[in-house]
């Protein structure tokens, strides 16, 4: 991964000599202008995919969240509602909304590759991008009896 150390170094070098401990502030913005000409990205995919956090971390693992008796366990390297002050303050709303639908969904309906495919496996390569998202699968969602 690149870290821009460099970059990294001016931007701290500007708030230091203007901002220094205070809380920065819009005024300070144009007595910055290397730090207004940078643009910071946080890179979750960087830790969601980190090879020392996870055993398969490529993978579509549902067991990287289950300890050896079945429990759940919950990673502190799985922060895709980010960390620290600026982290979603939607987590608890997504995360009921989402067990609630998907527990309805696999409840009613049976999801499979779509008769016209040959293989067994729906394809989960990601497609990243601003969000990741899974590259087009052709699909059969049949209600269960
Ligand atoms: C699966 C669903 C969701 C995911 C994965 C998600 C993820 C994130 C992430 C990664 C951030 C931090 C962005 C950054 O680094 O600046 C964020 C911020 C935020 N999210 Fe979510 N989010 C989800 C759902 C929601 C929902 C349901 C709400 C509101 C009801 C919400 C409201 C917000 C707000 C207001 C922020 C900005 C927080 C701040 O900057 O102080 N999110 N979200």
């Amino acid at each position: 991964m690149m870290r821009y150390t460099e970059v990294q170094k001016k931007v701290c070098d500007e708030i230091t000599k203007l901002v220094g401990s205070a809380q920065p502030r819009i005024a300070h913005r144009t007595q910055m202008p290397y730090t207004e000409g940078t643009e910071v990205i946080t890179l979750l995919t960087s830790v969601l995919c980190d090879q020392t956090q996870w055993e398969k971390p490529n993978t579509f693992n549902p067991e990287h969240f289950l300890s050896s008796t079945g429990k759940f366990i919950k990673k502190e390297a799985f922060m895709h509602f980010s960390v620290g002050v600026r982290m979603c303050v939607g987590e608890s709303l997504a995360k009921m909304e989402l067990f609630l639908f998907f527990t309805s969904l696999m409840q009613k309906f049976a999801v499979h590759p779509s008769p016209e495919v040959s293989h067994l496996d729906l394809d989960l390569t990601p497609d990243t991008g601003f969000t990741t998202q899974l590259m087009p699968n052709k699909i059969c969602v049949l209600l269960q009896a």
